[in-house]
């Protein structure tokens, strides 16, 4: 049967239609309704275009759309190449807001460029070789679908907004460089480089050349950083995280932030009141065994360790001195767990261990899209590039924050199997994820090309080193000529830093200097130039605090003059501004790194 309307249209003579549809069309409610619809229209669609403007924009970077075509999938060494220098093009043309600053970063880029022009195209000749033999049999992609993806832990979300991720290389196909340079080639060509990213700093990780790599990576791109408040140089750790501990939350002077990477002790919820929805979380562990020797030399004052004369000593009767509530203790027990949130206070042998275990390892996967192992550090970069969709040279570093060989303590097999039960939980957990470190390896790049990606990588640290580097390597701090690029020593440890090649030009230098610059002084650096102003008004307060005599910090040890009167005045406000946080360790805990000096000298 037909309904009521469309009996009358069936009903209706054409003409009589044509004239009712005029009338309607004509009669003044019905033009204000076609008015109103098209207006909507009209909205929607600028909403949309503003939208996608902005989104580019921030991220800095152009948005690459891409089909996938033959050319792609069976690159010759002319598209290899085209596609290396399109890659390096798109960066060369990023825009930023501040002119100045674009000219400088389009200088900087042409200073990799050159330089990776000059590395890569010894990639190319090789590659040119091998490639009139292997060109050919480069299969075709794999598809890896979701559920595939799921199965190996990483969120459905990540494998299907990464289109990086479903083409997976054929792994018996030989052409080592070929494959390498595909890889790479596609990687820039097939997906959108994420730069919303959330890193948990965990202590004594490799975290502070994590950290390099993120504030490079950020800084030549114009990112906004989740800077801690008040010029802090941590996220009030050992606080748990809140939102208000950024600069720029509560004053809502940031409308956007791309990059968290300070240290914190992390909480999810509060951390994405901060950060986008589509953010990418990711955090590193270390062996609990060569971690904890790491610890024991580095945070020697703690009350914890500050009687006993060896870590042996204090393996033996922790059970007994062991006093979980007093400041700072933590760092001696189960310190990855706390970092990440959860309570650390597990005796070893407790009945409810595995319960607790388990409970960990199930909220780390479900807070975070990757966990990477710092004893395989070069494979933890690689495994890092593909989840961001980064290239090799985003994710080049030099090791920062290692101690001299003269601090270091080789341990015994008694005393690994004393600290494995001391940190049971820490234990537990990086056993977990380091199974699941190798699926995502084996499931996400392959071994063999993981090997090659390595390698590469190695390559081009080398030749970074050979180029920025005077000594080649790391020295002692009294060996370093530029105190601003000196790394804050504390404890018992002596941390290395490293000394630039004096013969560098201007923009070599900036981008070397930027590699070894400790954490403090870029953390320090960042701050000014994304808060001018209130740097400006800590400096001036700072200054009106005469520096008449040294402080010291919490765990006894001294701080110099100016730093100590900037201690001093955190401090004032940190009691003024969380004075209302419940439930946590008491304010002196906050400064866990006193800042050691305001001079950086970076350009
Ligand atoms: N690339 C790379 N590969 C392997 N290991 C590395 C790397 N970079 C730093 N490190 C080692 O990490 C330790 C310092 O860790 P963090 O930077 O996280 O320390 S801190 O908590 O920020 O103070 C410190 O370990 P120890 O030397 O044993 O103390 C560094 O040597």
């Amino acid at each position: 049967m037909l309904s009521p309307p469309r009996r009358w249209i069936r009903d209706q003579s054409p003409s009589s239609v044509a004239s009712c549809v005029r009338r309607g069309l004509c009669s003044r409610r019905h033009s204000l309704w076609i008015l109103i619809i098209l207006l909507v229209v009209c909205i929607a669609i600028q909403t949309f275009v503003a939208r996608q403007a902005r989104n580019d924009k921030q991220t800095g970077l152009p948005h690459l759309r891409f089909t996938v075509n033959k050319q792609h999938l069976f690159p010759t060494v002319q598209n290899v190449w085209e596609g290396i220098q399109s890659a390096l093009a798109s960066k060369t043309d990023m825009k930023s807001p501040q002119t100045d600053r674009t000219a400088d970063i389009r200088q900087q880029n042409e200073g990799y460029r050159k330089q990776l022009d000059y590395i890569l195209s010894k990639h190319v000749d090789n590659l040119a070789a091998d490639s009139q033999t292997e060109a050919r049999r480069v299969s075709a992609a794999k598809l890896l679908l979701p559920k595939h993806a799921a199965s190996l832990g990483l969120p459905v979300p990540l494998a299907l907004n990464n289109t990086r991720d479903i083409f997976t290389p054929d792994t018996h196909n030989p052409s080592s460089f070929l494959k390498a340079h595909i890889d790479s080639v596609s990687t820039k060509a097939t997906c959108h480089p994420k730069s919303h990213i959330v890193f948990l700093k965990t202590h004594k990780t490799a975290s502070s050349t994590i950290l390099n790599i993120l504030y490079r990576y950020g800084e030549s791109r114009n990112l906004t950083f989740a800077l801690p408040l008040n010029k802090h140089s941590q996220l009030f750790y050992p606080f748990l995280f809140a939102s208000n501990f950024v600069e720029g939350v509560s004053s809502r002077s940031v409308r956007e932030f791309h990059i968290m990477c300070n240290h914190m002790r992390f909480r999810k919820y509060e951390v994405a009141k901060v950060m986008p929805r589509e953010t990418f979380y990711f955090s590193i562990l270390r062996n609990p065994v060569a971690m904890m020797e790491s610890i024991f030399i580095y945070y020697r004052s703690i009350p914890a360790f500050h009687k006993t004369h060896s870590l042996d000593n204090f393996l033996n009767n922790s059970w007994k001195s062991y006093n979980s509530s007093v400041t700072n203790n933590h760092y001696a027990h189960n310190i990855l767990a706390f970092d990440f949130g959860f309570d650390n206070n597990v005796a070893p042998g407790a009945e409810d261990l595995e319960e607790r275990t388990s409970a960990a390892i199930a909220a780390i996967e479900r807070d975070f899209h990757l966990i990477l192992i710092s004893e395989y550090f070069d494979e933890s970069m690689i495994l890092l590039k593909h989840a961001l969709c980064w290239s090799l040279e985003d994710i080049v570093s030099f090791k920062l924050n290692s101690r001299s060989e003269k601090t270091r303590h080789q341990l015994l097999p008694e005393t690994a199997e004393k600290i494995k039960r001391w940190n049971a939980l820490d234990w537990r957990i990086y056993l977990h994820f380091n199974a699941s470190f190798w699926h995502k390896v084996d499931s996400l790049v392959g071994q063999e090309q993981m090997k090659r990606e390595v390698s590469q990588l190695r390559e081009l640290q080398t030749e970074m080193a050979n180029s920025c580097l005077k000594d080649g390597g790391a020295v002692d701090p009294s060996q370093i000529k530029d105190v601003g690029l000196k790394p804050f020593q504390y404890g018992a440890a002596v941390i290395q830093g490293y000394n630039l090649n004096p013969d560098l030009d201007r923009q070599t230098k900036i981008k070397c200097q930027r590699l070894i610059t400790p954490e403090l002084q870029y953390t320090d650096r960042l701050y000014t130039q994304q808060f001018p102003e209130l740097a400006a008004k800590h400096r001036q307060e700072t200054k009106a605090v005469p520096p008449r005599r040294q402080r010291s910090d919490r765990t006894g040890r001294a701080i110099p003059g100016r730093a100590g009167a900037r201690e001093a005045h955190y401090r004032q406000t940190i009691r003024r501004k969380f004075s209302n946080i419940k439930n946590q360790k008491a304010p002196s805990a906050l400064l866990t790194h006193p800042d050691a000096n305001n001079n950086t000298s970076m350009p």
